[in-house]
């Protein structure tokens, strides 16, 4: 369990978290969702205990990072945009070279098991300097994994990758939720991303968290509101809807804007007992349009 207690951080004169709190389940794969500058990594960093905060507090497992911090570090794996990888170490030397950091004992077997994991065998033996952004990305979560955390933080893990380089790293975060249990924070800028792998998100929005919740949950929220647009084919045509002032697109399709959730269910029954409703499709009604929302409904505060 992870717990982020009114963590706020000053940087000088610039306040890049604003009295954060949340709550992460082990086992649960979390995204932190804001634009750039919002706070995410520092907010990653004082989680993992590699910088304090200025007033609040953190506890993971149990455990205080910052007075705690080996033993934080231990059950932590963490990749930040910078893999900290050497350039002309080969992929295989660099994860030698960390394991041994680490004091990992008879660690060719879990380099092997995690070569194979991120598909580098072919390119093991080849300086890190001549690996593409996708394959340095692989290599970076190969080597955070060495320890065998049991939580893991990947700050922006798809920047900068190809839709393949993305997939990928998605599966890898989904079988090590799945295979391992891992509980799983990681962070981006671009929410459409991530909303194949995530159980729960926090927004982020200048230093302050603005929204906090399951996918349902957050869409249930902001969707007061819902657009309808139908497909259908009715005994009178849209006047036997007239009574919720159908915007008509053609002699089968419409628009109904809705005052809330509650009459979508009336709509369609209305509908259906005047004819045949072949679709019906809310408009804006996925994470990212929310997304957007959110963001317009934070901005100015
Ligand atoms: N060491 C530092 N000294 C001064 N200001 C900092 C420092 N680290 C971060 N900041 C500032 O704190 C704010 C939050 O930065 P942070 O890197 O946490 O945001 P972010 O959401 O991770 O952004 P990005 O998506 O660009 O990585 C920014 O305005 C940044 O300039």
């Amino acid at each position: 369990m992870i717990e982020v207690r009114s963590i706020s951080k000053q940087f000088m004169e610039h306040q890049a978290l604003r009295d954060v709190s949340f709550t992460i389940e082990p086992g649960s794969v979390t995204g932190l969702i804001g634009p750039n500058g919002s706070g995410k990594t520092t907010l990653i960093r004082i989680m993992n205990g590699v910088l304090g905060a200025t007033s609040g507090s953190v506890i993971i497992n149990g455990l205080d990072p910052s007075t705690h911090a080996e033993k934080v570090l231990a059950m932590c794996g963490t990749l930040t945009e910078q893999s900290g990888l050497y350039e002309n170490m080969s992929g295989r030397d660099n994860l030698i070279f960390f394991a041994d950091a680490f004091g990992i004992q008879q660690h060719s077997k879990r380099i092997d098991e995690l070569v194979e994991l991120f598909e580098l065998q072919e390119y093991q033996h080849r300086k890190v300097g001549t690996y593409s952004t996708g394959m340095k990305k692989r290599l970076g979560l190969a080597r955070v994994l060495l320890h065998r955390p049991s939580i893991l933080f990947l700050d922006e893990p798809t920047n900068g990758l190809d839709p393949d380089g993305i997939q990928m790293v998605l599966r890898i975060i989904r079988r090590l939720n799945r295979e391992e249990n891992m509980t799983i924070l990681v962070s981006s800028h671009v929410l459409s991303q991530l909303s194949a792998v995530c159980d729960r998100y926090i927004f982020m929005e200048k230093g302050r968290k603005v929204e906090e919740g399951s996918e349902q949950e957050i869409i249930h929220r902001y969707l007061t509101a819902p657009r309808l647009e139908v497909e259908a084919v009715l005994a009178d045509g849209w006047s036997a809807a007239a009574e919720f002032n159908p915007e008509i697109l053609s002699a089968d399709k419409a628009i109904f804007q809705l005052q809330s959730r509650e009459e979508i269910p009336m709509l369609l029954r209305h509908l259906t007992t005047n004819g045949q409703v072949y679709q019906a499709r809310l408009i804006g009604s996925d994470l990212e349009s929310i997304y957007f929302a959110i963001r317009e409904a934070h901005h100015h505060e």
